[in-house]
């Protein structure tokens, strides 16, 4: 019996060296069953590499993946059968239907009951599409396509990389919230890489940052997101006393920004204290606000000032 937070995957010491360049270095993490997992880091990061090692289309020089708990490298047909990928676009027949599509691709794949075509054309909503030629679909629209085409095996894992790539807005907004509705609906763990935190930030509970072939910070989104609070406080510009707030124990980061923001960097619950500490210094306060950061500011003090993009 399966409870609800079993490990789906599991990496453990992944490494993986080309020529002479550690491409992937000593990654581990692991994604629990419903969840939708981010894997985030900037272009060239090492994040299709491990992919391709998470769906066997290349070998760890080290390291174990393990797939419904069975170990990749060692019984690969059960392992693999627990996932269902969109590595580079969907591979789609553009002349033919969306249904044709699923049926081709049903016929090539041993035991797909031909209800299970009508479940996955239901949970990725092309209901009303389907019998439409492929060529007449939007990206999203294929990307939606590639995913049923990806679910049909009844996966326990979903792997996409970088699937907002070539969206608009409106497209990516689309994706997002039919990520989380199918997460629900089938119970399956997506495994989502990006180097938009903004989307990542949006669309998962947990993320694993990658800089450089190395994982600098894993956690769930709102932790990292909340473990940095900052606070914005207004006083009146110029006063030297604010800069004795540095003197408090419990202060990290002290940023003056212009007209009289400082931002803090503090635990919320010693605003209080804070306020004391200004009003002592007879500084005017005229507001307080939390300073919401963004995964965007943790992966750039984990990786020194590198941006993402
Ligand atoms: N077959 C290869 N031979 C040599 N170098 C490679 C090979 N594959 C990838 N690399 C290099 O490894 C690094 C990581 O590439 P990878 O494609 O995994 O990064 P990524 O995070 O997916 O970035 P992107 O979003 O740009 O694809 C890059 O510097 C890339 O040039």
């Amino acid at each position: 019996m399966q409870t609800e937070t079993h490990t789906v995957l599991s990496v453990q010491g992944l490494s993986k060296t080309i020529g002479q360049r550690e491409i992937v270095k000593n990654v581990s993490f692991e994604v629990k069953a419903g969840e939708i997992f981010g894997f985030l880091g900037p272009n060239g990061a090492g994040k299709t590499t491990t992919i391709r090692m998470l769906v066997g289309l290349t070998r760890p020089t080290k390291g174990i993946i393990r797939i419904g708990g069975y170990d990749l490298s060692k019984q690969f047909l059960q392992a693999i059968r627990q996932v269902g990928c969109i590595v580079e676009n969907p591979e789609l027949y553009p002349y033919l239907t969306g249904r044709e599509n699923l049926q081709l691709f049903a016929r090539m794949t041993e035991d797909i009951p031909p209800a299970r075509i009508e479940e996955v054309v239901r949970l990725v909503e092309l209901q009303n599409r389907i019998d439409d030629p492929v060529k007449t679909y939007s990206l999203g629209m294929r990307q939606r396509l590639g995913i049923a085409q990806a679910l049909l095996g009844k996966p326990q894992l979903l792997i996409l990389d970088e699937p907002t790539n070539g969206l608009d807005p409106a497209g990516i907004r689309e994706l997002r919230s039919f990520i989380r509705h199918l997460s629900r609906e089938e119970g399956i763990s997506v495994f989502i890489s990006s180097h938009i935190l903004h989307e990542v930030q949006l669309m998962c509970d947990r993320v694993a940052i990658i800089s450089q072939g190395e994982i600098v910070k894993t956690g769930r989104v709102d932790q990292l997101v909340g473990s940095h609070a900052k606070v914005e406080w207004m006083v009146e510009p110029h006063h030297a006393g604010v800069e004795k707030l540095r003197g408090l124990p419990y202060i990290t980061q002290l940023e003056v920004l212009n007209n009289g923001r400082v931002l803090v960097h503090m635990p919320m619950e010693k605003i209080a204290e804070t306020n004391q500490a200004l009003v002592a210094e007879q500084i005017q306060v005229s507001g307080i606000r939390p300073y919401q950061q963004t995964l965007e500011d943790i992966f750039l003090e984990m990786t020194g000032g590198n941006s993402i993009a």
